[in-house]
């Protein structure tokens, strides 16, 4: 470990105190000044900065304090790899000094965390003090972990260069054009659902946020028309606009040369030492129904209604969907008529399908208390809410691992990573309090963003005899008001449990990669070009790294990648330079997964972490486990199924059939479509959560 002593850390703290006075007072200016460095409310990039709308104002006050912090570290240990002389490698081993707490950078460290001496039955809210050693583990506002050291120009926060000539690297929308294509390719065996509950998981454990103006406000690092990047001397220090090159097929319609792109907001590390920088975590990393219920009590008291354990709802006219937001931001309209959802997650009103799954979780919540008061019912209204998140919790759990994830890494994962679920009545043993269950950023940004592949750019909606709309999806983004059609919730979930996914591979839907979040102009942005550009943000080494990692050799020449070889040496200087994305989407894929070999490694050693790494995991055992299921309760809870939820929360118009397992294609592989009512679709009996039951 490097140390620096207290005269050194003094003068790095005062200069960094200094650049960041400067930093602050130079982004009042852009917003006070005429300088266009302020997005524009009908562009398509102000809806991708919809996704990084913080609840209130006083959470966005929390998040910009937090991350403030993590800012004035970073311009210390550039002040300070300054004064040493450290090179990248020193940099990357992390650690530089011990905890600063005391020293004069001890105000940048994320306040400190109290628990309870005693741990609580039902886990925080916020996700922390699931760990006494290591009390902000897994909880909001906190760094996601790494798998490997980033790889940053400068060792600090700096974007990475060519790791063959120091250049920079090529632009990713040009290597969205050169790679990607819009072509239907379908898998045969999965349903849309699997796209959907994994774009819903994703939510549920990680939300990187955008730097912003500290009010809030949407930096632009673009020119209004789009035609070039904004200077840098009068743009905001967080920008890393993508260049278009003129020659684009479709963006050069419209001359546009320029996409918006700013960097996520950093978090201060756990054990506040100097080094690089790390991204923030807005949400709770662990699988807790976060977006249910929000990652602060604050945001969950305006999600309950504090009568018999339910969260509020919106009825419209006789169907509970989730209560319409107070935030007029949050969605392309709110006119008359129109609906626009609060839930515990703020990016509910992205897609409709996700606003479906936020419906269906928040019913299942509100089923839940209502059956346990009538079992219980000289329950209070808290206990009703926190049993009911409890179980709730649960079935997500139960759903992920036996349903989700074997459909996307596939069974021969499944055993040897020892994800699957105990049986019966089993207790697991597998806590380990030496595992961070924090979300990895390599998991985030890289492979577990395989989902967009497998996206597909058109809804189709059945009536009861023939196809009655197709949607394309831009038309239903951050614009959900098709859930008030009667028939609408019933027709699209349908549509998820019936229709296929598309393969993950080099294909994607120009809904994502041209028209996205366009609203009402003629194009949108490229969602292939932002996942390149936020894994340089982020600093994620390239691929050929985490197959070094995962056990495989480093590829040695293009050709290594098969025939898409020909097509990366048009857009990398050398094979050292693919970016983490790219790479993993064109791997061989091994038998039973949809992701290659990397990726499914990245997702698999996640979900250990989230499983092994969480004290309070639904099968731990009553040692381990202060909320603790009984073994009867543990059985009944491992029936859940998807199916089940769907069934038990469809609006019961138009559907009233389901196939036994959600994630796969009806009457493959004996996957019958059955009555609700049959028992082929297991019920909890929730009669095991009756007090003093026998
Ligand atoms: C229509 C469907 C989808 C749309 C429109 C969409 C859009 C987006 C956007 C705009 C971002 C932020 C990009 C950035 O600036 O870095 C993002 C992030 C992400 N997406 Fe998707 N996505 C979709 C589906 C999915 C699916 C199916 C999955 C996984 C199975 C997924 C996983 C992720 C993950 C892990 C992130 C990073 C989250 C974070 O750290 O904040 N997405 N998506």
């Amino acid at each position: 470990m490097i140390k620096a002593d207290a005269y050194t850390l003094g003068v790095v703290s005062r200069i960094s105190k200094a650049q960041l006075a400067e930093l602050r007072t130079r982004e009042a200016k852009l917003m006070s000044s005429s300088k266009p460095s302020i997005l524009s409310r009908s562009s398509a990039s102000y809806s991708h900065f919809r996704n990084s709308r913080t609840f209130n104002a006083a959470d966005l006050h929390q998040v910009m304090n937090i991350a403030g912090r993590a800012l004035e570290i970073a311009i210390a240990t550039r002040a300070f790899r300054d004064r040493q002389s450290l090179s990248n490698e020193e940099l990357e081993l992390g650690m530089l000094q011990d905890d600063l707490t005391l020293t004069p950078l001890g105000d940048t460290c994320a306040p400190k965390i109290f628990c309870d001496s005693v741990p609580e039955r039902y886990r925080r809210i916020d996700g922390a003090c699931n760990n006494i050693r290591h009390p902000a583990w897994g909880s909001h506002l906190t760094p996601y972990a790494r798998l490997l050291p980033p790889s940053y120009k400068d060792g600090v926060w700096s974007p990475r260069v060519s790791e063959y000539d120091g250049a920079p690297l090529a632009s990713p929308r040009k290597i969205s054009t050169t790679l990607f294509k819009d072509e239907n390719i379908y898998q045969s065996g999965h349903t849309l659902l699997v796209m959907q509950f994994g774009q819903y998981m994703a939510h549920e454990i990680t939300q990187s946020i955008d730097n912003s103006f500290m009010n809030g406000s949407a930096v632009a690092c673009c020119q209004p028309d789009g035609s070039a990047a904004l200077d840098p001397n009068f743009r905001h220090d967080a920008c890393m606009p993508i260049i278009i090159p003129e020659d684009d097929p479709f963006y050069g319609m419209f001359q546009q040369r320029c996409m918006n792109f700013v960097r996520s907001l950093l978090a201060p590390r756990h054990d506040c030492t100097m080094g690089y920088a790390e991204q923030m975590n807005k949400v709770s990393h662990f699988i807790d129904a976060s977006s249910v219920y929000g990652s602060t009590p604050d945001q969950t008291g305006q999600l309950r209604s504090f009568e018999g354990g339910k969260l509020i709802t919106f009825d419209d006219f006789g169907r509970d969907l989730l209560p319409i937001t107070k935030d007029s931001e949050a969605c392309l309209t709110m006119e008359q008529g129109s609906a626009c959802f609060n839930s515990g997650d703020t990016r509910t009103n992205q897609m409709i399908t996700l606003a479906v799954l936020h419906t269906i979780f928040m019913r299942e919540h509100n089923r839940l208390a209502s059956e346990l008061q009538r079992l219980n019912p000289s329950w209070s209204d808290e206990r009703l809410f926190l049993e009911a998140r409890q179980i709730l919790i649960a079935e997500i759990q139960v759903v992920v691992y036996k349903e989700f994830l074997p459909a996307v890494i596939g069974e021969q994962a499944m055993k040897e990573f020892n994800l699957n679920l105990k049986r019966g009545r089993e207790y697991s043993y597998e806590y380990d309090p030496s595992i961070e269950p924090s979300v990895t950023n390599e998991f985030t940004t890289a492979a577990f963003r395989f989902g967009h592949s497998i996206v597909d750019g058109q809804l189709k909606v059945y009536g009861t005899k023939k196809m009655e709309e197709i949607i394309f999806i831009p038309e239903v983004m951050f614009h959900p008001s098709r859930m008030r059609k009667r028939h609408f919730f019933d027709q699209i979930l349908s549509t998820l449990t019936t229709e296929p996914i598309q393969e993950v591979d080099d294909c994607f839907s120009d809904a994502l990669t041209r028209y996205m979040f366009r609203a009402g102009n003629p194009f949108g942005i490229d969602l292939a070009a932002l996942n390149i550009q936020r894994g340089r943000d982020h600093g994620i080494r390239p691929y050929n790294d985490y197959r070094e990692l995962v056990g495989l050799s480093r590829y040695t020449s293009f050709n290594d990648f098969g025939p898409k070889g020909e097509a990366l040496r048009k857009v990398y200087a050398s094979v050292d330079d693919v970016d983490l994305w790219v790479g993993g989407l064109f791997e061989e894929k091994p038998e039973g997964s949809m992701v290659g070999y990397v990726f499914r490694d990245i997702i698999a050693d996640q979900f250990v972490r989230l499983k092994n790494g969480d004290k309070y995991f639904f099968e731990n055992d009553p040692s381990l486990n202060p909320g603790h299921f009984t073994p009867d309760q543990l059985e009944e809870l491992r029936k859940v199924s998807m199916s089940r939820i769907i069934c038990d929360n469809s609006d019961g118009i138009l559907l009233a059939r389901q196939a036994i397992n959600a994630f796969r294609i009806p009457g493959v592989a004996g996957n019958d479509v059955v009555d609700c009512s049959s028992e082929l679709i297991p019920r909890i009996n929730l009669f095991y959560w009756k007090e003093n039951h026998i």
